[in-house]
């Protein structure tokens, strides 16, 4: 059976999203990867037009597929004023955030088969009032009556063929995230990590390893004693019901390429912790996807890069990477689930 095709969000358009979903569709449009741009028509025509693509046609997800190989499809959303690379407009907000409410309504309705959105300027959205600190968290509230049977998160990965972490605490301050961790948010993440890794990725014995926190992973309570008190009580739990965890692991020790090869993916304690080692080693490959949702939500792990904005010189390997992984995701669950 065909599936819907993947909602693409407008993300900020004085970033680099607009051009990078065309480049996105110059890549896909054979690969039967289908896709729909929820943005402004306007825009994508004119970028379009500058690299010589095919113009963009307004359409229904039920027809992107139909149209897919001849041009992108598009599910108009207005821009009230005409965005500039480079010059985020505070007016352009509230479409930013109707484009990612809409790709979340048509996914949770069956009529797209899963949300993958263009990177945001926080910083804009939070000037004009945003509450949420990211996608995440967005999506996760969208998302939060629709019925799901899995443990629900939201857990940010980040994801590579090289590595994948997932983060107990997300969009914190560094010395709020420190306030944040518990042995409980550490065996909710493992246990929410655990249960896609099976289910989206189609890992039938996952390994995790755990992140310590402190240097050597607290030299036995000499360097700290969160490992001793927090990280290897959850450890050991986690242990007791069956699964394969290691840890407290050092952290500078844990991302080489042997210690990558133990373990399917890593918990890491706070933001920097574990989107560092993955940008580090793939930052056009990486991709950013949020699990324990009853949709399957991705995105590239870059940001708006407004320094190069309608320059062209965006790479779109990381969007490319996060709709094949959308794809996949969908396709995993679906198989996991029926
Ligand atoms: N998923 C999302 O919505 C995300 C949004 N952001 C937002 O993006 C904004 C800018 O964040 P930054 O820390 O500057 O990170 P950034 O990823 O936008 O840029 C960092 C550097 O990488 C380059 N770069 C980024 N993507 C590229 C690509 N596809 N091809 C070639 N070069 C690329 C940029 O030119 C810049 O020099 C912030 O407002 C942040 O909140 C950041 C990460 C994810
Ligand atoms: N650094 C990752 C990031 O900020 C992306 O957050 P989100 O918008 O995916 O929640």
């Amino acid at each position: 059976m065909k599936r819907p095709p993947l909602a693409v969000t407008l993300g900020d358009p004085a970033g680099i999203g607009p051009e990078l979903t065309l480049r996105a569709w110059t890549a896909l449009k054979d690969r039967r990867h289908d896709f729909i741009a929820y943005a402004d028509l306007d825009q994508l025509r004119e970028i379009a037009d500058r690299l010589h693509l095919p113009a963009p046609r307004a359409c229904e997800p039920e027809q992107a597929g139909e149209i897919f190989s001849q041009a992108l499809p598009v599910r108009p959303v207005p821009l009230p004023e005409p965005a500039r690379p480079g010059h985020p407009a505070p007016a352009n907000a509230a479409a930013v955030i109707a484009s990612i409410e809409a790709c979340v309504r048509d996914t949770l309705a069956g009529r797209t088969g899963g949300v993958v959105t263009n990177p945001i300027s926080k910083a804009v959205l939070y000037e004009q009032g945003f509450r949420f600190p990211g996608h995440t968290e967005f999506v996760a509230h969208l998302t939060a009556h629709a019925a799901w049977d899995g443990p629900r998160g939201p857990m940010m990965m980040l994801a590579a063929p090289e590595l994948k972490t997932v983060l107990v605490t997300i969009h914190l301050g560094l010395r709020g995230a420190l306030d944040a961790l518990s042995t409980e948010a550490i065996l909710h993440t493992a246990r929410v990590t655990l249960a896609a890794l099976r289910t989206d990725f189609g890992l039938a014995s996952p390994r995790l390893a755990i992140a310590g926190l402190n240097p050597h992973a607290g030299e036995g309570g000499a360097l700290g004693r969160e490992e001793i008190e927090m990280v290897a009580p959850a450890v050991e739990t986690l242990r007791a019901e069956g699964h394969d965890v290691a840890g407290p692991m050092p952290p500078d020790t844990m991302f080489h390429a042997e210690a990558r090869a133990r373990y399917d993916a890593a918990v890491c304690l706070y933001h920097d912790q574990g989107l560092i080692p993955v940008k580090t080693l793939n930052f056009h490959g990486g991709v950013n996807t949020t699990l324990g949702l009853p949709i399957i939500r991705t995105s590239p792990d870059h940001g708006t890069a407004f320094d190069i904005a309608g320059r062209g010189l965006a790479r779109a390997d990381s969007l490319i990477a996060a709709i094949r992984l959308a794809s996949t995701m969908a396709e995993n669950r679906q198989s996991a689930l029926t």
